[in-house]
């Protein structure tokens, strides 16, 4: 029986992330100056601190300022939008991340919609979003093109391939089936409402599961061959009493027999977010300075 290839997210990542601090060294060669990304979190939510953590390290590593806004809980959106506002008029300032969810009191959107469009290294921004679908220059949430760039250096050209997304968020979802359709694949977005999920993922030769329900597809839905890039990040209880572990949306121990290739969780698709969100950073400085953005980024 064969076995699926193990998509190395992390190796890949961490690739991506020597190829960004190299663009760096390069940047500041030439302008005098290093690109800086704000990061902004409110509140204290345990994963979010983690994440706006490693984010911080990871900017840090690759020669970059990282400038972190901490936040109480309890912040007005009105607070929040002049932070905002203060970042997009700081030169200093190429990236600006707010990292979500935020708290209940805020809402979102503004926010998101609020960020200059040009610093908007999430890619969140209605006017990335809009660049994204009419095939402009922008800037692409991190995630999706984290997952493209494993799929392209997994199968190359991806013209003419049945994609199936699973999952419809804007974080995830819908960029992502933006980017399968720009690499001229026949895209499904498939979602909790789909009839037949089993029959729709069973024509993928692209499976992208990104819905957020633990081992949710199954081994025995996929197409023999598939190759799979699962986005879940789930903690779910271990088999030891009181510990916990991750596991992704796809059962992967039913997939490995039946798929080509497959991304594990950890360390598939989540260490390409942090790299993607370098890379975006380096980009939107060289952008913003008018030097040329480095080839293979
Ligand atoms: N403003 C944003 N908010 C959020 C984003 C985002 O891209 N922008 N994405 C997620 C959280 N996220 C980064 O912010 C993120 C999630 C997961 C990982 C990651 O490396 N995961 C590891 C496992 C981590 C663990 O042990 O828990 C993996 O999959 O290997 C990085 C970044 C929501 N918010
Ligand atoms: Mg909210």
């Amino acid at each position: 029986m064969s076995t699926a290839a193990i998509i190395d997210g992390a190796g890949f990542a961490a690739g991506l992330r020597a190829r960004v601090a190299e663009g760096v060294a390069a940047f500041r060669e030439r302008t005098g100056r290093a690109p800086g990304l704000a990061v902004v979190l409110v509140g204290e939510d345990p994963a979010s601190q983690v994440y706006v953590r490693n984010k911080g390290r990871a900017t840090a590593e690759a020669g970059m300022v990282s400038i972190e806004h901490k936040l109480p809980a309890e912040t007005s959106q009105a607070d929040l939008l002049a932070l905002v506002r203060e970042l997009n008029a700081d030169p200093s300032v190429d990236g600006i991340l707010v990292q979500l969810p935020l708290p209940a009191q805020i809402n979102e959107n503004a926010v998101i919609a609020t960020i200059d469009p040009d610093k908007d290294v999430d890619g969140f921004n209605p006017v990335n979003v809009g660049r994204l679908a009419s095939g402009l220059h922008g800037f692409v949430p991190c995630t999706p093109l984290g997952c493209i760039m494993l799929l392209k250096d997994r199968l190359g050209d991806l013209s003419g391939l049945d994609a199936v997304v699973v999952g419809r968020s804007n974080i995830v979802g819908k960029p992502m089936a933006q980017l399968l359709l720009k690499e001229n694949c026949t895209v499904t977005i498939a979602h909790s409402r789909t009839r037949d999920l089993p029959a729709i993922v069973g024509r993928a030769d692209i499976v992208v599961a990104a819905v957020g329900r633990p081992r949710m597809i199954r081994g025995d839905w996929l197409k023999p061959g598939a190759t799979v890039i699962d986005v879940g990040i789930n903690r779910v209880p271990a088999d030891e009493p009181g510990k916990t572990r991750l596991v992704g949306d796809v059962a992967f121990d039913e997939a490995l027999p039946v798929a080509a290739a497959i991304t594990p969780v950890p360390k598939g698709v989540g260490p390409m977010t942090i790299a993607v969100l370098l890379r975006n950073t380096l980009v939107s400085a060289c952008r913003r300075e008018r030097v040329p953005v480095p080839e293979g980024l």
